[in-house]
């Protein structure tokens, strides 16, 4: 029998340390998210939960790995796309965790924070003893940020925030919020908001059926008041938060089929195993059709993201790309759960199995870091030249 993402041997299209890096994380799943990802997901993850799990991510080199300096690993694109697969392989939230860290968090300082704000806050989060959240998205304002309402005036040489921010992942937790405001001036800059900030706090959402794995929160600024070296020196406009988004979905591009290569092998051991009419379910055509066609589309989408890793590593990936990448590598691993969970019957819709929970997971997936139907309108834009968002 051939694993589901071995059919076509993609494993011989990466370098050893790509694949010594990707047992690793692996086995750190196997080791610590799998034992407990069904009570993490049924109670909801704790906020000691987030913070181990962040410092255990920090001790193997995950938290800003794709980044240089300042205690980052420093990998190419491709081994954070393969850590991605093998944590969302885990659960879609504890990616999360460590791609709204990386990828968000981390990388908005790194690439427009000054050098003291660097070495104020990247090596803690790189070690994971440091958590940051990202602050874009408003009630009101999801698909189109350049709407949004929070505001920052300057004040002397202080600057003051008001306004709300929805759906952040770690806000409740984070010691240090990247909040995304526009100023008196029109233009959007980022600014660094320490936990603890009078005036700010990060009520938990709860009731979410969704990345229960994950710890989701409201950003309320109510006249926060912050020093001149709050702002982040190097972005004045919406292209600073874009950017980062163009690489936390980079990451998603693999992570997806993590989700979904751990649905199929569940369904596959699943279907070997279950008799009906007194045969194994994995004997009737069926059943293979639906297999093969899963496989199918998981190679597929790994060929897809190994070619964009590979662009992204010689600097050639536009957010184009990524946009591709991201709509066809969720929505075919959405697919492939919701199908994992017709073979698995009765059973594929508890906690025993991952495939319902997966499956969950990925509609939030689909939804942040640009939902289908925006990528499909940049896809579009880019085939035709009309832009068609509003
Ligand atoms: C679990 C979770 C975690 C999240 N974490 C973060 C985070 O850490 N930081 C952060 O800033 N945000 C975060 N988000 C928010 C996420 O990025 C937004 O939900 C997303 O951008 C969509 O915005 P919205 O929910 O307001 O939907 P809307 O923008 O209101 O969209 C609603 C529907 O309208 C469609 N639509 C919108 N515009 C168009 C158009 N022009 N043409 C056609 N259809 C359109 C959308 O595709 C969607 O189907 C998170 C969301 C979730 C669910």
């Amino acid at each position: 029998m051939t694993s589901p993402l071995e059919l076509l041997s993609v494993e011989h299209l990466l370098s050893e340390e790509e694949r010594d890096l990707r047992d690793a994380v692996a086995h750190f799943v196997d080791d610590r998210v799998r034992p407990s990802i069904a009570d993490w997901y049924e109670d909801g993850l704790s906020e000691g939960a987030v913070r181990e799990l962040a410092l255990e991510a920090g001790k193997l080199g995950l938290l800003g790995m794709h980044l240089t300096g300042y205690g980052c690993a420093g990998t190419n694109a491709v081994s954070y796309g393969l850590a991605c697969m093998e944590l969302e392989a885990g659960d879609s939230g504890v990616r999360s965790l460590v791609s709204v860290q990386g990828s968000l968090a981390m990388f908005a300082i790194w690439k427009f924070g000054s050098e003291e704000q660097k070495q104020r806050w990247l090596p803690g989060m790189a070690a994971g003893e440091l958590i940051g959240c990202f602050g874009l998205t408003e009630p009101d304002f999801g698909s189109n940020p350049a709407g949004m309402r929070t505001r920052a005036r300057r004040d002397g040489d202080d600057w003051v925030l008001d306004g709300t921010k929805m759906w952040i992942t770690n806000g409740t937790v984070a010691d240090v919020a990247v909040v995304w405001a526009r100023c008196d001036d029109g233009a959007v800059r980022g600014f660094l908001v320490p936990a603890g900030t009078p005036g700010f706090s990060a009520p938990k959402i709860g009731k979410k059926l969704s990345l229960r794995a994950s710890v989701t929160s409201e950003l309320v600024l109510e006249g926060v008041r912050l020093p001149a070296d709050a702002v982040l020196p190097e972005v004045s406009s919406l292209r600073g938060p874009l950017s980062c988004l163009n690489e936390a979905r980079f990451g998603i591009v693999f992570g997806a089929l993590g989700a979904a290569r751990d649905c199929l092998a569940a369904a596959i051991s699943y279907a070997q195993t279950r008799e009906v009419f007194d045969r194994p379910l994995a004997s009737f055509q069926l059943t293979q059709a639906k297999l093969a066609d899963m496989a199918l589309e998981l190679q597929k989408g790994y060929l897809l993201a190994l070619h964009l890793g590979r662009l992204k590593d010689a600097e050639k990936l536009t957010p184009q790309q990524v946009s591709l990448g991201k709509l066809n590598n969720v929505r075919e691993a959405l697919a492939i759960a919701r199908e994992c969970r017709t073979i698995l019957g009765a059973n594929g819709i508890t906690l025993e199995y991952p495939v319902l929970r997966h499956a969950n997971n990925l509609e939030s997936v689909l939804t942040y870091e640009g939902t289908s139907e925006v990528h499909q309108l940049v896809i579009g834009q880019a085939l035709t030249g009309e832009s068609a968002f509003s």
